[in-house]
């Protein structure tokens, strides 16, 4: 029951939600097939008004023998009620539905409770109650458990049957508390311990529960009776003058029922492992359709005077009555679309929010009795049941995410893709190792096909050379063929200008040029043509030069990288030679130094070659001075044999050579030349001739050192510069008497020179 014209204006602008029986459940909808029974209207346009129904009790035994008139008149065919206030006065008013007393606990409940709880079986909160006087039928319609006889049965025990019937055992949930609403109190039925539970509304949805009740979850039919029978036992109830049994509370029958979308699919293990990302999307997640269905059995409203009770009964009545009165305040400020809704004025307006003006599918059935003795409760009920139809809910799915199953199958997705994940691991490794090999496969590939590719290269090189080559030959070839186009359109000219000038002069010869031309023009023609397909091969020949043109550029980069590659090696060779040059130029300036050393050494050799022709002239002139003294020398020689070896020696000393002018002369002359001889050629030049392989040469010279010995001031040196020695290996070598002569001489006199006591 919405509190504010705010919310109720909201929910009735909302779409009506038919029963989403495409979306919901499959389940057997048999009863609704074979309906042997009229239900309330099913159209569209008012699916969420309240439905209600009114049932007329059978008359009582008193009620037959006190002979009492009937206030109510029955129309079921037209659904209608006449309300007699008196023999000639009469009210009548449709009603979805209305029963005689003979109609069955059955009809009524297919067609007043049935089609709420298919609703509800849908996922629509749903409210089936009871509404009327005292002893009217309430309970009987509601509550009756027809433990003796099932045709009795209420809507309670009918309404769960058809629950069980459309439920899916695996996964489905049905549970049930039972409450009543006694002096303004919420007593739990199933535990009456509990007392005083709140009524508690969410402000976001306005769904109303009742925190602390008992909630037990239904397995079957029987444990429901059970429980329905402890809750009938623990309801107040009291013997009064309309009802032996009468209800002092309402009671309120609260069916929770969680139905899955999925239904068996949900537990499919395997179906579940294959669910993708995608399917976990918010389109794919498991919903639950969660909804509510009320029955509600109203105590009796009643006149004190007339029920004849007193003391507590009374209070009782009075929170009754009031409870009833804010029902009917809400019922009418609903119907007249009124701003304000009480519906804080009981709990029980507020147990009933969502049945009146909320978002259930209401179907209401009022009882009435048929005694014209209480026509005023009677004209109260009808106008209470009158004012409900007026009321409009705006149904609407209560349809949630399934998280425990989402959970559930989530578990059983990540199973899936641990499991798939370590398949895929391995698929990649063998993947990894072929792709591994292949790649070796095609670097091997690759290298072949480079050498083919420089190979193809080549060979596209040289095309193109013979294509530019063709393509060069037929340009000139286009070239003629147009300059002699160019030259037949001339002379088709001239020759269409003659044949105007022949038109003219010579009649007779038009047909004949007539014919010239027009073969001309064939010629032309067919030159066209040609022209035309050379031109088309010419343009195939571009085409396919253009595209050689671009494999040869490809190859062309390639090329260039190629002569990058040898510019750097040029260049490096280029470095090297550079480096080799200036080596180079060392060396040269170093076979420079060497060449004019050499050349020093040369012009050495050059003066000393010179200065041995000298001395070669020298002793050739020495030599013809000796032989002219030679005898003169032979005889002095002998002449110092013959005394002492000493005064021999001493060829030197002029106080032993002989006083001959002629002789003086020449051996001072002699003395004079070598001791010129010897100032330049030098005493070592002397000795080194001693050597000579020439035996006259080693005679001049022996004689020249002879001479030098026979002095006193050249003894010393001759021995210094090791003449003696050399002296002494000449004698022992030397098998040329005047050598070993003249040398014994020469060595006696330096003999005499260092050992003076010889
Ligand atoms: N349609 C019916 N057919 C046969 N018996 C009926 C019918 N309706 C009611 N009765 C009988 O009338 C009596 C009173 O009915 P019931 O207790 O259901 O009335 P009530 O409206 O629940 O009264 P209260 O408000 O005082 O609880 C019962 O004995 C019941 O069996």
């Amino acid at each position: 029951m919405a509190s504010s014209a705010h919310s109720r204006g909201s929910l009735r602008t909302e779409r009506q939600v038919p029963p989403a029986r495409g979306n919901g459940p499959a389940r057997p909808r048999s009863s609704s097939a074979k309906r042997s029974v009229r239900v309330f209207s099913d159209d569209d346009k008012d699916s969420g008004r309240v439905r209600v129904a009114v049932r007329v009790r059978p008359k009582t035994t008193e009620e037959h023998d006190l002979d009492f008139t009937d206030c109510v008149e029955l129309q079921p065919e037209l659904r209608r009620l006449k309300l007699k206030k008196n023999n000639w006065s009469s009210e009548s008013y449709k009603f979805d539905e209305v029963f005689t007393e003979s109609a069955s606990q059955r009809r009524v409940y297919e067609a007043v409770a049935k089609p709420v709880v298919e609703s509800v079986l849908d996922g629509y909160n749903g409210t089936v109650m009871a509404y009327g006087q005292t002893g009217t039928g309430k309970t009987y319609t509601v509550g009756r458990l027809g433990k003796d006889d099932p045709s009795e049965r209420g809507i309670m025990v009918r309404a769960l049957e058809d629950i069980f019937a459309n439920l899916s055992p695996g996964s489905d949930i049905m549970a049930i508390s039972y409450l009543q609403l006694y002096l303004e109190t919420i007593q739990d039925l199933l535990v009456p311990e509990k007392t005083n539970i709140p009524v508690v509304e969410d402000p976001k949805t306005g769904e109303v529960s009742l925190p602390g009740s008992t909630i037990v979850q239904i397995k079957d039919l029987d444990q429901f009776l059970e429980l329905l029978q402890v809750g009938e036992s623990n309801r107040h109830a009291a013997n009064t003058k309309l009802n032996t049994e009468s209800s002092r509370s309402h009671a309120v029958l609260v069916v929770h029922i969680n139905r899955s979308l999925e239904g068996k699919k949900e537990n499919d293990a395997s179906s579940l492992a294959n669910v993708t990302n995608s399917e976990l999307s918010a389109h794919h997640l498991p919903h639950l359709l969660k909804s509510k269905l009320l029955i509600v059995d109203l105590a009796g409203s009643e006149r004190i005077d007339k029920s004849g009770i007193e003391g507590h009964m009374i209070e009782e009545t009075k929170f009754i009555n009031l409870s009833l009165t804010s029902l009917g305040k809400c019922i009418n400020a609903l119907a007249e679309n009124s701003p304000y809704i009480p519906t804080r004025e009981s709990k029980l307006t507020r147990l009933l929010r969502d049945s009146f003006g909320g978002t259930a599918r209401t179907s209401l059935i009022v009882t009435v009795g048929p005694s014209a003795r209480y026509y005023s409760e009677t004209a109260s009920t009808i106008m209470f049941g009158q004012r409900a139809m007026k009321v409009v809910n705006a149904v609407k799915l209560k349809e949630e995410v399934d998280y425990e199953s989402l959970c559930r199958k989530l578990e059983y997705h990540v199973d899936y893709l641990t499991s798939e994940t370590d398949r895929q691991q391995k698929l990649r490794e063998n993947e990894k190792e072929q792709l591994e090999k292949k790649l070796k496969e095609k670097e091997a590939l690759l290298v072949e096909t480079e050498k083919k590719f420089s190979v193809k290269y080549e060979h596209l090189e040289k095309e193109r050379n013979h294509l530019e080559l063709e393509t060069k030959s037929l340009l000139k070839e286009l070239n003629i063929q147009k300059s002699e186009r160019d030259k037949l359109s001339q002379e088709v000219g001239h020759l269409e200008l003659s044949l105007k000038q022949a038109k003219k002069v010579l009649a007779e010869t038009t047909q004949m040029y007539e014919k010239k031309i027009a073969q001309l023009i064939k010629q032309l023609e067919d030159e066209s043509s040609r022209c035309a397909d050379l031109e088309e091969q010419l343009s195939g020949m571009r085409h396919y030069l253009s595209c050689n043109k671009k494999s040869v550029q490809v190859q062309e980069k390639e090329v260039d990288e190629l002569k990058r590659e040898i510019l750097k090696l040029n260049e490096d060779a280029a470095s090297k030679i550079q480096s080799l040059r200036a080596r180079n130029n060392e060396l040269s300036l170093e076979k420079e130094l060497l060449n004019g050393e050499l050349k020093t050494l040369k012009d050495k050799l050059l003066y000393e070659e010179r200065k041995r022709r000298c001395l070669e002239d020298e002793i050739i002139m020495l030599k013809n001075v000796l032989n002219d003294d030679n005898a003169e020398y032979e005889s002095k020689r002998s002449y110092k044999g013959d005394t002492t070896t000493r005064s021999t020696l001493s060829l030197g000393d002029p106080a032993n050579i002989p006083k001959s002018n002629r002789s003086r002369e020449t051996i001072s002359g002699q003395k004079d030349t070598i001791s010129k001889i010897f100032e330049e050629v030098g005493l070592s030049n002397i000795l080194a001739l001693l050597k000579s392989e020439d035996l006259d040469v080693q005679l001049h010279a022996v004689k020249v050192v002879a001479n030098l010995a026979a002095e006193d001031v050249n003894q010393e040196r001759i021995v210094e510069e090791g003449g003696l020695d050399t002296l002494l290996l000449l004698l022992e070598s030397s098998e040329d008497a005047s050598v070993h002569r003249v040398t014994s001489g020469a060595i006696a006199n330096l003999a005499m020179n260092r050992f003076p006591t010889l």
